[in-house]
């Protein structure tokens, strides 16, 4: 068996994966380090949905290995990789997709209160992640009543509010206008850098993966070439703290 490399947070190897027939994944193999920011890009339909959904525990690729430190999520059982989700990692995708019964810290507290966090904790927990991410003086309206770009910032201090280990970041604006769009993802890249949360970036806007630290490409489901240069960028042109 090949063990995962130390430094890697989140390793994969060799993932195949096809729906009915079709293939969407193909031998796509990487690595991503602990507090990295990572950037899938491709075009629409080369994959990206899918390599996320096997990172995260979502979806067991038809063949391949995916390694969270030392655990092979591949092999574990639906339950253990459950508990993996929602305790280790975050998810935003590109709708916001909020209880709409509840306010927006009541949102925000929610995966803290399933993890068996206190009422009072989970609370701080929420309002304080609202207050850095700009959107405190929404704490206790409902979805509703919010802007778009609100109320994406509320599934992202959800997905933040259990200082996950690793982000899963699905086109994670791609509701937005472009104004709102480049502040929630510096909003996104700078309070991982922050709190060091790794950070698994899928877009098709190769705009999106400057911020990265390194950016790895898909097309058709096939790891290509990474871009160059993404590194310098991203880190120079993420300077504010959140
Ligand atoms: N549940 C599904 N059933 C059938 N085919 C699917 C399913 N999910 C994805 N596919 C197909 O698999 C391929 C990869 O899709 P995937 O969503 O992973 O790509 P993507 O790069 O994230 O695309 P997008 O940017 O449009 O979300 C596409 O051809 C897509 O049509």
């Amino acid at each position: 068996m090949v063990v995962p490399p130390d430094n890697d947070v989140l390793w994969a190897r060799s993932l195949n994966h096809a729906y009915r027939g079709s293939p969407a994944l193909c031998g796509v193999s990487l690595g991503v380090r602990e507090g990295e920011i990572l950037a899938v890009n491709g075009p629409r339909g080369s994959g990206k949905t899918t390599l996320l959904r096997c990172l995260s525990g979502q979806l067991v690729a038809q063949q391949g290995e995916v390694w969270f430190n030392s655990s092979p999520v591949h092999t574990m059982g639906p339950l253990v990789r459950e508990r993996l989700r929602r305790d280790r990692f975050g998810w935003i995708g590109p709708d916001p997709q909020l209880v709409p019964e509840l306010t927006a810290w009541e949102n925000a507290a929610l995966p803290l209160l399933l993890r068996g966090s206190s009422h009072r904790k989970a609370r701080t927990a929420a309002l304080e992640w609202l207050e850095r991410l700009d959107i405190g003086g929404c704490a206790r309206k409902r979805p509703r009543a919010l802007l778009q770009s609100q109320r994406q910032r509320i599934a992202l201090a959800r997905a933040l509010a259990i200082t996950p280990a690793v982000l899963f970041a699905d086109e994670p604006t791609a509701s937005l206008h472009s104004t709102d769009r480049a502040q929630v993802l510096r909003t996104l890249t700078t309070a991982a850098r922050s709190h060091r949360i790794t950070v698994v970036l899928a877009t098709h806007d190769e705009e999106v993966a400057t911020l990265a630290d390194r950016a790895v490409s898909l097309i058709d489901g096939r790891r290509v070439n990474p871009a160059s240069g993404t590194e310098a960028e991203g880190r120079a042109a993420c300077s504010l703290s959140v």
